[in-house]
């Protein structure tokens, strides 16, 4: 890959741009996946960097963070030679992190076995424990639908989904959360657009019930609020409820939920309130001026498990498959799709278009040559079947017929737990 940016430099940029509180795991991730030249200029770089809070030194910005990300995803899967290892004890003695374990570097270039475990999908690279990458801070809903995905996880905060992404692209992380849909606001449609950009297999799914609550610094009424901070996707899950209120006041999109808590927590706000979890409240110590403030009792958002390799689909169980795909000429495409499945009596529980004009696609023919292709839109849809139903394999190859552009995403178990709404909600 060309790139005018070294691997040193791509090091120092990843390094900075983590934030001490949240990042550390990363950090030490980073050092343990470099080349043993490299990981001297991240001890270097962590050093600096920590010392200095992370305030001076290295400048770094997004574009940056890209290109390191992908130099580094380049070099993460090279072998180390046998007289070029680094000894624990030298990074620990600089670098001051008790912890860090560099054995598992030697065994995340050896191929594993395919295993049938639990969530059926790759075990840990890091361990026992499975790591899993969501976007936000400590107490977003993403944290807890990687908790109800992976109930022993390690849940890892990233400040973007494209980081939550590329932290599993990276073996930072095994796995990365995304919500995708939301029972009231719809379709999350640049996490749509994330997954066709990246390579990585939808493993699973979780539905998860989100009840929002009003949070204010302690003693902070609601005459006194001027502005409502959160998620958009929160925003808009709670706009006539804040109206019933009389919370006629601005409305700010952020980050995540739990973000826009630990805004007013650190900035000490008190004409600003934040749509948040429960937990955030606890978290960042604010007090919960109304609770359950979402418009609909049933505010359900649905999460996609992401993971570097597929699962194996199974039979014994519902099983979801998620494809996206494309035709460049003619308009009756999607009807012939649909029919595909129809046919089959196989339910789709998705199907969503994303305008793609701007973006082309490679698309390689049978002698494997590949083409750049501009499709006007991509389609996306979920159907009940597993990838090992025979009626699925065969929609699926009716559907290559009809499209010039095909990709599974994924083929994972149906979260089937029974939505139980929380006391007080009925
Ligand atoms: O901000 C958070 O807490 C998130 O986890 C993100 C998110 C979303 O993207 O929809 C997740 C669930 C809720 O629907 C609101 C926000």
């Amino acid at each position: 890959m060309e790139s005018s940016i070294s691997q040193s430099q791509a090091l120092k940029s990843l390094i900075s741009y983590h934030k001490p509180h949240y990042h550390q795991i990363m950090k030490q991730r980073l050092v343990q996946r470099s080349s043993p030249k490299l990981r001297k200029t991240a001890i270097q770089c962590i050093y600096r960097a920590d010392s200095k809070n992370f305030t001076g030194g290295i400048g770094l910005n997004r574009t940056d963070w890209q290109s390191s990300c992908a130099i580094l995803a380049s070099n993460v899967v090279s072998q180390q030679p046998e007289t070029e290892k680094t000894s624990n004890s030298e990074i620990t003695a600089v670098n001051g992190h008790q912890t860090l374990d560099l054995a598992p570097i030697v065994d995340q270039n050896l191929p594993k076995p395919l295993s049938l475990g639990p969530d059926l999908s790759a075990p840990p690279m890091h361990g026992n424990q499975l790591r899993v990458a969501y976007q936000g801070v400590p107490g977003a809903y993403s944290e807890a639908a990687a908790g109800k995905a992976y109930p022993k996880c390690e849940a890892i905060p990233c400040d973007q989904f494209e980081v939550a992404f590329q932290a599993v692209e990276l073996w930072i992380a095994d796995r990365a959360v995304l919500p995708v849909e939301n029972s009231l606001g719809g379709s999350i449609h640049r996490n749509y657009d994330l997954l066709l950009r990246h390579r990585l297999h939808i493993v699973g799914e979780v539905q998860l019930p989100v009840h929002h609550c009003l949070l204010v610094l302690p003693g902070v009424r609601k005459e006194y609020l001027n502005r409502v901070i959160s998620h958009p996707q929160a925003l808009s899950q709670c706009e006539l409820t804040l109206t019933k209120l009389g919370l006629n006041v601005a409305r700010e999109a952020v980050d995540d939920t739990a973000g826009a808590a630990e805004f007013i927590a650190a900035n000490n706000l008190r004409d600003t309130a934040a749509i948040a979890s429960a937990r955030a409240a606890d978290l960042y110590g604010l007090q919960i001026l109304a609770d359950g403030i979402q418009d609909d009792l049933g505010n359900v958002t649905r999460f996609v498990m992401l993971a570097r390799e597929p699962i194996i689909p199974r039979t014994d169980r519902p099983f979801k498959t998620s494809i996206v795909f494309a035709h460049d000429k003619g308009t009756s495409v999607l009807f012939k799709v649909l029919s595909a499945f129809a046919f089959r009596n196989i339910s789709l529980t998705k199907i969503e278009s994303r305008p793609h004009r701007n973006c082309p696609i490679r698309c390689v023919d049978d002698a494997n040559v590949g083409t750049a292709k501009h499709f006007e839109y991509m389609f996306y849809i979920d159907f009940e079947a597993s990838m090992a139903e025979v009626r699925a394999q065969n929609a699926l190859a009716e559907v290559q017929e009809f499209t010039s552009f095909l990709r599974v995403l994924g083929s994972y178990p149906m979260d089937m737990t029974p939505w139980t709404p929380r006391n007080g909600d009925e």
